[in-house]
Protein backbone atom coordinates (compact mmCIF):
# COMPACT_ATOMS: atom_id res chain seq x y z
CA UNK A 1 0.00 0.00 0.00
CA UNK A 2 1.55 3.59 -0.71
CA UNK A 3 2.73 4.38 2.78
CA UNK A 4 1.87 8.31 2.13
CA UNK A 5 -1.85 7.65 2.02
CA UNK A 6 -1.89 5.78 4.98
CA UNK A 7 0.56 7.97 6.61
CA UNK A 8 -1.29 9.86 9.20
CA UNK A 9 -0.93 13.63 9.45
CA UNK A 10 0.20 15.03 13.23
CA UNK A 11 -2.00 17.46 14.69
CA UNK A 12 -1.21 20.37 17.51
CA UNK A 13 -1.62 19.02 21.29
CA UNK A 14 -4.42 20.66 23.41
CA UNK A 15 -3.14 20.05 26.42
CA UNK A 16 -4.82 21.15 29.76
CA UNK A 17 -2.18 22.21 32.33
CA UNK A 18 -4.23 23.43 35.66
CA UNK A 19 -3.13 23.29 39.50
CA UNK A 20 -6.45 22.66 41.31
CA UNK A 21 -7.23 22.14 45.20
CA UNK A 22 -7.25 18.42 47.17
CA UNK A 23 -10.64 18.88 46.28
CA UNK A 24 -10.60 19.42 42.64
CA UNK A 25 -11.34 23.32 42.85
CA UNK A 26 -9.56 25.92 40.54
CA UNK A 27 -10.54 28.74 42.58
CA UNK A 28 -13.23 30.42 45.39
CA UNK A 29 -17.00 30.68 44.22
CA UNK A 30 -15.96 33.97 43.66
CA UNK A 31 -13.18 33.07 41.26
CA UNK A 32 -10.41 34.11 43.76
CA UNK A 33 -6.96 32.30 43.49
CA UNK A 34 -5.68 33.34 46.73
CA UNK A 35 -5.15 30.39 48.22
CA UNK A 36 -2.32 29.32 44.94
CA UNK A 37 1.41 28.70 45.16
CA UNK A 38 0.97 30.65 48.56
CA UNK A 39 4.01 28.08 49.80
CA UNK A 40 7.28 28.16 47.75
CA UNK A 41 8.55 25.65 46.54
CA UNK A 42 12.11 24.88 46.34
CA UNK A 43 15.08 22.75 45.31
CA UNK A 44 15.22 21.40 42.10
CA UNK A 45 12.48 22.15 39.58
CA UNK A 46 11.05 24.38 41.65
CA UNK A 47 8.82 25.84 38.83
CA UNK A 48 6.63 22.61 38.77
CA UNK A 49 7.74 22.45 34.89
CA UNK A 50 6.22 25.36 33.78
CA UNK A 51 9.07 26.46 32.13
CA UNK A 52 9.68 23.07 30.22
CA UNK A 53 5.88 23.50 29.40
CA UNK A 54 5.66 26.73 28.09
CA UNK A 55 8.53 26.60 26.12
CA UNK A 56 6.26 23.67 23.95
CA UNK A 57 3.36 25.85 23.71
CA UNK A 58 2.29 28.18 20.47
CA UNK A 59 -0.93 28.75 21.45
CA UNK A 60 -2.98 29.93 24.38
CA UNK A 61 -6.89 28.94 24.49
CA UNK A 62 -8.98 30.12 27.41
CA UNK A 63 -12.07 31.49 28.91
CA UNK A 64 -12.80 35.32 29.29
CA UNK A 65 -13.00 35.01 32.95
CA UNK A 66 -9.68 33.31 33.47
CA UNK A 67 -7.98 35.75 30.96
CA UNK A 68 -9.39 38.46 32.88
CA UNK A 69 -7.74 37.43 36.33
CA UNK A 70 -4.32 36.46 34.46
CA UNK A 71 -4.60 40.14 32.52
CA UNK A 72 -5.42 41.56 36.20
CA UNK A 73 -1.74 40.47 37.54
CA UNK A 74 0.26 41.40 34.37
CA UNK A 75 -0.94 43.77 31.75
CA UNK A 76 0.65 41.45 29.14
CA UNK A 77 0.05 37.83 30.34
CA UNK A 78 1.78 34.95 28.86
CA UNK A 79 3.83 37.31 25.60
CA UNK A 80 5.15 36.14 23.00
CA UNK A 81 2.25 33.40 22.72
CA UNK A 82 -0.64 33.40 20.71
CA UNK A 83 -3.66 33.64 23.15
CA UNK A 84 -7.75 33.18 22.06
CA UNK A 85 -10.04 34.23 24.23
CA UNK A 86 -13.58 32.55 24.01
CA UNK A 87 -16.36 35.47 25.36
CA UNK A 88 -19.93 35.66 24.24
CA UNK A 89 -19.68 39.17 24.82
CA UNK A 90 -16.88 40.12 22.42
CA UNK A 91 -17.94 43.99 22.31
CA UNK A 92 -16.33 44.18 25.96
CA UNK A 93 -12.67 42.79 24.85
CA UNK A 94 -9.38 44.59 24.74
CA UNK A 95 -7.44 42.51 21.85
CA UNK A 96 -3.86 43.51 20.79
CA UNK A 97 -1.54 41.99 18.62
CA UNK A 98 -1.07 38.54 20.48
CA UNK A 99 -4.53 38.36 21.56
CA UNK A 100 -7.76 37.80 19.51
CA UNK A 101 -11.57 37.46 21.07
CA UNK A 102 -13.17 34.47 19.79
CA UNK A 103 -17.44 34.23 19.99
CA UNK A 104 -17.50 31.03 18.04
CA UNK A 105 -18.06 27.79 19.23
CA UNK A 106 -14.98 26.94 21.01
CA UNK A 107 -14.61 23.21 19.65
CA UNK A 108 -14.82 24.39 16.38
CA UNK A 109 -12.16 26.91 16.94
CA UNK A 110 -9.53 24.58 18.46
CA UNK A 111 -10.56 21.72 15.90
CA UNK A 112 -9.08 24.10 13.31
CA UNK A 113 -6.14 25.48 15.49
CA UNK A 114 -5.18 21.64 15.66
CA UNK A 115 -5.05 21.78 12.14
CA UNK A 116 -3.88 24.95 11.00
CA UNK A 117 -0.98 25.00 8.52
CA UNK A 118 1.71 24.95 8.36
CA UNK A 119 2.09 21.47 10.13
CA UNK A 120 5.47 20.57 10.30
CA UNK A 121 6.79 21.38 13.60
CA UNK A 122 3.80 20.40 15.71
CA UNK A 123 6.04 18.77 18.58
CA UNK A 124 6.71 22.55 19.59
CA UNK A 125 3.73 23.93 19.15
CA UNK A 126 1.02 22.92 21.50
CA UNK A 127 -2.09 24.71 22.64
CA UNK A 128 -2.67 25.57 26.10
CA UNK A 129 -5.56 25.13 27.83
CA UNK A 130 -5.28 27.48 30.43
CA UNK A 131 -9.06 27.13 32.05
CA UNK A 132 -11.13 27.69 33.51
CA UNK A 133 -13.35 24.57 34.06
CA UNK A 134 -16.27 26.30 31.74
CA UNK A 135 -13.99 25.81 28.62
CA UNK A 136 -12.41 22.94 29.73
CA UNK A 137 -15.71 21.05 30.27
CA UNK A 138 -16.82 21.98 26.86
CA UNK A 139 -13.32 21.19 24.97
CA UNK A 140 -13.36 17.65 27.05
CA UNK A 141 -16.90 16.84 25.88
CA UNK A 142 -16.25 17.41 22.12
CA UNK A 143 -13.24 14.47 23.21
CA UNK A 144 -10.39 17.30 22.13
CA UNK A 145 -7.77 17.36 25.13
CA UNK A 146 -4.58 15.07 24.20
CA UNK A 147 -3.21 15.67 27.48
CA UNK A 148 -3.87 17.06 30.97
CA UNK A 149 -0.98 17.98 33.31
CA UNK A 150 -2.86 18.49 36.63
CA UNK A 151 -1.12 19.81 39.69
CA UNK A 152 -2.66 19.13 42.95
CA UNK A 153 -2.01 21.49 46.22
CA UNK A 154 -2.46 20.32 49.18
CA UNK A 155 -4.92 22.29 50.41
CA UNK A 156 -8.69 21.89 50.98
CA UNK A 157 -10.96 25.06 50.27
CA UNK A 158 -14.64 23.81 50.08
CA UNK A 159 -16.82 26.02 47.88
CA UNK A 160 -15.33 26.89 44.30
CA UNK A 161 -15.06 25.89 41.06
CA UNK A 162 -14.92 22.32 40.49
CA UNK A 163 -12.61 21.63 36.92
CA UNK A 164 -14.39 18.09 37.01
CA UNK A 165 -18.15 19.31 38.10
CA UNK A 166 -21.01 18.68 34.51
CA UNK A 167 -18.34 16.59 32.73
CA UNK A 168 -20.79 14.53 30.38
CA UNK A 169 -18.17 12.12 28.22
CA UNK A 170 -16.53 9.44 29.74
CA UNK A 171 -12.83 9.80 28.78
CA UNK A 172 -9.59 7.22 29.86
CA UNK A 173 -6.24 8.29 30.28
CA UNK A 174 -2.42 6.88 30.23
CA UNK A 175 -0.25 8.36 33.12
CA UNK A 176 2.45 9.46 31.48
CA UNK A 177 4.43 10.31 34.81
CA UNK A 178 4.17 11.53 38.11
CA UNK A 179 6.08 14.16 39.96
CA UNK A 180 6.19 15.42 43.69
CA UNK A 181 7.43 18.15 45.97
CA UNK A 182 8.40 18.17 49.48
CA UNK A 183 5.98 20.88 49.81
CA UNK A 184 3.22 18.51 48.81
CA UNK A 185 2.06 18.94 45.63
CA UNK A 186 1.61 16.47 42.93
CA UNK A 187 1.83 16.89 39.24
CA UNK A 188 0.07 14.05 36.83
CA UNK A 189 0.88 13.86 33.55
CA UNK A 190 -1.99 11.85 31.52
CA UNK A 191 -2.32 11.32 27.68
CA UNK A 192 -5.58 10.41 26.14
CA UNK A 193 -6.14 6.80 25.43
CA UNK A 194 -6.85 6.60 22.94
CA UNK A 195 -5.52 9.64 21.65
CA UNK A 196 -8.73 11.92 20.07
CA UNK A 197 -9.63 12.34 16.28
CA UNK A 198 -10.19 15.65 15.24
N1 LIG B 1 -6.10 26.87 39.34
C1 LIG B 1 -5.71 27.11 38.10
O1 LIG B 1 -4.68 26.63 37.64
C2 LIG B 1 -6.59 27.95 37.25
C3 LIG B 1 -7.62 28.66 37.81
N2 LIG B 1 -8.44 29.38 37.00
C4 LIG B 1 -9.54 30.11 37.62
O2 LIG B 1 -10.79 29.67 37.09
C5 LIG B 1 -11.72 30.74 37.20
C6 LIG B 1 -12.52 30.91 35.92
O3 LIG B 1 -13.06 29.67 35.52
P1 LIG B 1 -14.57 29.59 34.97
O4 LIG B 1 -15.46 30.32 35.93
O5 LIG B 1 -14.83 28.16 34.73
O6 LIG B 1 -14.58 30.46 33.65
P2 LIG B 1 -13.74 30.40 32.27
O7 LIG B 1 -12.38 30.94 32.49
O8 LIG B 1 -13.86 29.06 31.66
O9 LIG B 1 -14.52 31.49 31.42
C7 LIG B 1 -15.90 31.39 31.20
C8 LIG B 1 -16.27 32.42 30.15
O10 LIG B 1 -15.86 31.95 28.86
C9 LIG B 1 -16.78 32.41 27.89
N3 LIG B 1 -17.41 31.25 27.26
C10 LIG B 1 -17.79 30.08 27.83
N4 LIG B 1 -18.35 29.27 26.92
C11 LIG B 1 -18.30 29.92 25.73
C12 LIG B 1 -18.72 29.61 24.43
N5 LIG B 1 -19.31 28.43 24.14
N6 LIG B 1 -18.52 30.51 23.45
C13 LIG B 1 -17.93 31.69 23.69
N7 LIG B 1 -17.51 32.06 24.93
C14 LIG B 1 -17.69 31.18 25.94
C15 LIG B 1 -17.81 33.27 28.60
O11 LIG B 1 -17.27 34.58 28.59
P3 LIG B 1 -18.22 35.92 28.64
O12 LIG B 1 -18.76 35.95 30.03
O13 LIG B 1 -17.28 37.04 28.33
O14 LIG B 1 -19.26 35.73 27.58
C16 LIG B 1 -17.77 32.68 30.01
O15 LIG B 1 -18.25 33.56 30.99
C17 LIG B 1 -10.92 32.00 37.49
O16 LIG B 1 -11.12 32.35 38.85
C18 LIG B 1 -9.50 31.58 37.26
O17 LIG B 1 -8.58 32.28 38.05
C19 LIG B 1 -8.27 29.40 35.65
C20 LIG B 1 -7.23 28.74 35.06
C21 LIG B 1 -6.26 27.97 35.83
N1 LIG C 1 4.25 26.20 38.06
C1 LIG C 1 3.85 27.44 37.68
N2 LIG C 1 4.68 28.45 37.85
C2 LIG C 1 4.30 29.69 37.48
O1 LIG C 1 5.18 30.69 37.65
C3 LIG C 1 3.04 29.92 36.94
N3 LIG C 1 2.65 31.18 36.57
C4 LIG C 1 2.18 28.78 36.78
N4 LIG C 1 0.98 28.97 36.23
C5 LIG C 1 0.06 27.92 35.96
O2 LIG C 1 -0.88 28.38 35.02
C6 LIG C 1 -2.03 28.85 35.66
C7 LIG C 1 -2.19 30.30 35.37
O3 LIG C 1 -1.23 31.00 36.10
P1 LIG C 1 -0.73 32.52 35.91
O4 LIG C 1 -1.86 33.29 35.26
O5 LIG C 1 0.50 32.44 35.09
O6 LIG C 1 -0.45 32.95 37.29
C8 LIG C 1 -1.83 28.59 37.14
O7 LIG C 1 -2.96 28.19 37.78
C9 LIG C 1 -0.76 27.53 37.12
O8 LIG C 1 -1.33 26.28 36.91
N5 LIG C 1 2.62 27.56 37.15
Amino acid sequence: MNGALTKTLATRKLSLFILTSLDGKVARSNGEIDWIWTDPVEGPNSDCNYGKFMSSVKYVVTGRKTFDISASFEKLPFAGKQKYVFTRTAGSSRPNDETTYISDDPAQFVRELKTRAPLDNVEDEKIWLLGGAEIFKQLHDADLVDEIILTIQPIIIGAGINLFDGITLETKWNLVSCESWKEGLVQMTYSRSPTPTV
